[in-house]
């Protein structure tokens, strides 16, 4: 039997990196996961342990710290194309750099009563939303940017309805015209171009997180497929540098309870928030002219 090696990246995965810009004494906060993989020429490390072809994932971590002084952060998504534009230039053994990262975002702590000045080095995180980015480039030049959201958390408590649904010898579920319709949402979006055009990463993140809840909270759903298509047009149609939407949404049910055991009614009112099991719908949603998406998703 003859083997061979098969696909293979290797990088330093989760490298904490929180950056404070001072501006005068007023402060900027910067709190990044960043993840690194790297694949090129790596027959022989695999093959023989000869590492004469690896950049240490050591070295991809501090390179991370060094570009933060350097160059700065900003954006994430022009963080990672200088992350991975860095590698694979000045590496001839790597082809291809994929750089991962979440950002973590913060707020300023609110001026205490009495005291109008703004805080300038205080802050609090805000909720548990993630804001994320994948970049892949490659020796030849191919660059691909995805740039998304988890952790997002919304809630219809009226507007969602689900019935109409296949009824089998197992099926228990009760049609409704009125339930809450709860989700963590996972967006992720495919730029057309790695460069996002003239309005930068920064206004079309907010832009496209914009469309999402808006879609989310527009949308009279009959649903939650429903609702995940309207959401990725909604972005499709206002950003014309995005040309795919990929939603992962989970269905965090909230049943309601019966209170007739104890003499009351329950019109809509008192819910039990099911934590697990959940329904989870996934979907992509492109532009019909969208380009093949490459290594981008990878
Ligand atoms: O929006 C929904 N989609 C489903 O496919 C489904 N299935 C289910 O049990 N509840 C729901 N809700």
């Amino acid at each position: 039997m003859t083997v061979v090696l098969g696909p293979n990246r290797y990088g330093k995965a989760e490298t904490r990196l929180v950056r404070v810009a001072r501006d005068g004494g007023v402060h900027h906060l910067k709190d990044l996961s960043v993840s690194t993989a790297l694949s090129g020429d790596m027959e022989a490390v695999h093959l023989t342990g000869d590492n004469a072809a690896v950049l240490p994932t050591d070295t991809q971590k501090n390179t991370v710290y060094a570009l933060a002084r350097s160059r700065g952060v900003d954006q994430i998504e022009d963080f990672a194309l200088a992350l991975a534009r860095h590698f694979v230039d000045s590496q001839p053994t790597i082809h291809h750099a994929r750089v991962e990262i979440e950002e973590y975002s913060w707020e300023r702590v609110p001026p205490a009563a009495g005291d109008p000045g703004r805080r300038r080095h205080s802050f609090v995180r805000a909720g548990t939303e993630v804001r994320t980015c994948l970049v892949h480039h490659d020796a030849s030049g191919r660059t691909t940017v995805v740039s998304g959201l988890k952790d997002l958390t919304v809630l219809n408590s009226t507007g969602s309805e689900f019935h109409g649904f296949i009824r089998d010898a197992y099926t228990t579920l009760a049609p409704t015209t009125e339930r809450i319709l709860a989700t963590a949402v996972t967006a992720r979006w495919r730029h057309l171009s790695p460069d996002a055009g003239p309005v930068g990463f920064a206004e079309s993140y907010a832009e496209a997180r914009r469309r999402l809840l808006e879609a989310f909270a527009g949308t009279h759903s009959l649903s939650l497929q429903q609702t995940l298509f309207a959401m990725g047009r909604a972005v499709l149609a206002a950003r014309p540098e995005i040309c795919e939407v990929r939603l992962e949404l989970p269905n965090k049910h909230h049943f309601l309870v019966d209170l007739e055991p104890f003499g009351l009614d329950n019109p809509d009112e008192v819910y039990f928030a099911a934590d697990r099991p959940y329904g989870l719908i996934e979907g992509a949603v492109l532009t019909e002219d969208a380009p093949g998406a490459g290594f981008a998703w990878e």
